[in-house]
């Protein structure tokens, strides 16, 4: 993918080894150029003028959401500057990994990203339920710290098993210790712009997504509309609803919501939904919502 013969910037939760640069690369593959970043939040933020992707963790199959995701959607920038242009879902197998011949009960500490630690509960419960567990920006990040941090030698990271052939004086000591073996983690593809053109294998066009932020506001009775009236409103299939604070005073909320257009069986025999239809009505819905006095905002459509 070139702009005028330069490749386009990426950025990606670093260092090389993350899930987050797996799924990056098997999709742009040698397409873009690729710059990691130490935090997520970081990736949301380098994507401007200049860097045209970012690569945001969304969703865990066995943990849930992506939290520090969700917070950085309350960020104004997202749906005027910047936009979720697609959704990539990745299979995770963790494994956990130690400087080379330590066994399971050296290990003082266990380092990794909090979705890992809480993806894997089950096993460190059960095989090192004394070890202390520390969240660290990344699992390769965690797996950097264990191969060179002299104070990290009696810990163990959990990350993909990859790690170990990227950094020195690692070997794993489990595979698949994730709480279920089907364990798949959703990113979401952030761009410098509304329609920026993605990989094909990032396109479904079967099936359409948006991504709104729904604010409800105070009416004149001091009353705020429910989650059932602002997807009344909106009349659109939801897939996903998140909910993180407002930021704006106690219990004062925003909904992230991820909606689609029907399936090919339900589009009436057409095949599929055109993307001008599907924005008409995507923008139709935000309307709608507006209009019963609450904030919408489209933060990104494919
Ligand atoms: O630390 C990484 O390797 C990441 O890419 C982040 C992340 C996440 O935030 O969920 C991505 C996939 C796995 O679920 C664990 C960690």
């Amino acid at each position: 993918m070139q702009n005028d013969g330069v490749r386009w910037k990426l950025a990606f939760l670093g260092p090389v080894g993350t899930y987050s640069h797996q799924i990056a690369y098997d999709t742009f593959g040698d397409n873009v150029e690729y710059h990691a970043r130490k935090t997520i939040s970081e990736v949301f933020h380098s994507v401007n003028a200049d860097f045209a992707f970012g690569i945001l963790p969304q969703e865990n199959s066995i943990f849930g959401s992506v939290v520090e995701t969700y917070d950085l959607f309350r960020d104004e920038e997202l749906g005027k500057s910047k936009w979720i242009r697609g959704a990539l879902t990745l299979p995770v197998q963790h494994s956990l990994i130690v400087h080379v011949g330590k066994t399971m009960q050296e290990i003082k500490e266990v380092l990794s990203h909090e979705q890992a630690l809480g993806q894997c509960s089950l096993f460190l419960q059960t095989h090192v339920p004394s070890a202390k567990l520390v969240a660290v920006s990344s699992t390769a990040g965690a797996a950097e710290m264990v191969s060179q941090d002299p104070a990290a030698f009696n810990s163990a990271a959990i990350c993909s098993k990859f790690c170990t052939k990227l950094f020195p004086h690692l070997e794993v000591l489990h595979e698949g210790i994730q709480n279920e073996n089907r364990n798949f983690t959703r990113f979401y593809v952030l761009a410098n712009e509304r329609s920026s053109p993605l990989p094909w294998v990032c396109l479904d066009e079967s099936q359409r997504y948006a991504l709104l932020r729904v604010q409800p506001c105070l009416n004149a009775k001091g009353q705020r509309s429910t989650i059932n009236e602002l997807m009344a409103a909106l009349q659109l299939p939801t897939s996903r609803v998140d909910r993180r604070p407002s930021g704006h005073g106690p219990f004062d909320h925003v909904y992230i919501l991820e909606v689609f257009s029907k399936s090919r069986d339900e589009m009436n025999g057409e095949s599929h939904c055109e993307a001008d239809r599907w924005e008409d009505m995507v923008q139709e819905g935000i309307r709608r919502v507006i209009d019963t006095g609450d904030e919408a905002a489209l933060l990104g459509i494919w």
